[in-house]
């Protein structure tokens, strides 16, 4: 199955945002791609997430549907920011969940998963320090998602962080684990490459980390450099750090041989079940 992971710059305002997305998405199907990946906050980044967060039905996941629909592919919009969780009950104010969004060929959501892990972090340099709690509630649910035939792990960006979270998706059927990012400069030049290809090698995965790039304002900077590892933890496809389409193959009987050399996933001792504030969906 050929992927596609759609890299470029976001601004505040969803108008150019999605403008741009939507003629990379176009491009992506054009050139046979059958799963497109948008990355973290790919309809607004940096702005009044709460001001323009939406309810279910809301334009933005409308736009989602339709470009979905229209170019007849399965599409992850990264995140958006939403005011409801997924039993419809109400984010309080001023904080938003940060929702991986998955629509079907037909223009139908297929999956939902909101950001488990939130990056409240101090990044040098000129990049500053980052506060995401104060402006997201972190997810609750777990979520892996069948498309073409394969089961994908959904996760986003600071989520790369944390094995036990990629490993609970592998528990649940995950062959490939996708990353939606909007990955800092100077964490992705330090981490990056090397935490997508740990989680493939210790999962048996392919990962897929599709991150924004670019200079967003005067102290937000992304690494993009978006990538897919593949299940031995080679890099089978990778952009330098310009907008632009990444595109590779999904190969199931490279994940089949892999795991059938080296089961890793079938012999972790140390099986740690949910915390009680973290549900399967
Ligand atoms: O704050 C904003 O408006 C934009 N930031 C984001 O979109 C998110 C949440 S703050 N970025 C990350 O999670 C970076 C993680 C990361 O870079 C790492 O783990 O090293």
């Amino acid at each position: 199955m050929r992927i596609a992971g759609i890299q470029f710059c976001a601004g505040r305002e969803p108008g150019p945002n999605l403008a741009r997305a939507g003629a990379q998405i176009a491009e992506a199907a054009a050139q046979g791609a059958r799963f497109i990946v948008l990355p973290e906050n790919f309809a607004c980044y940096g702005g009044d997430y709460r001001a323009l967060a939406e309810r279910e039905g809301g334009s933005m996941q409308a736009w989602l549907a339709a470009q979905a629909r229209e170019q007849g592919v399965w599409l992850l919009g990264g995140t958006l920011p939403l005011v409801q969780r997924a039993d419809g009950s109400a984010v309080a104010a001023p904080r938003v969940r940060a929702a991986s969004l998955l629509y079907g060929p037909d223009g139908a959501l297929q999956a939902r998963y909101d950001k488990l892990h939130l990056f409240d972090a101090q990044v040098a340099d000129a990049q500053g320090s980052y506060q995401e709690s104060a402006r997201f509630e972190a997810g609750d649910r777990l979520r892996v998602a069948d498309v073409g035939g394969f089961g994908i792990g959904l996760a986003v960006c600071y989520d790369l962080r944390f094995p036990s979270l990629a490993r609970a998706l592998v528990d649940r059927g995950a062959q490939v684990l996708v990353y939606p990012s909007a990955f800092t400069a100077v964490t992705g030049a330090a981490h990056w490459r090397l935490l997508l290809c740990a989680r493939a090698v210790e999962t048996g995965c392919y990962v897929l980390g599709v991150n924004q790039c670019g200079q967003h304002s005067e102290r937000r900077a992304s690494f993009g450099h978006s990538l897919l590892a593949d299940p031995w933890g080679r890099v089978v496809a990778e952009l330098d750090d310009a907008p632009g389409i990444l595109l590779a193959e999904l190969r199931q009987d490279e994940i089949d041989e892999t795991r059938r050399r080296l089961p890793v996933h079938t012999h972790q001792r140390l099986l740690t079940g949910l915390p009680d504030d973290i549900r399967d969906d």
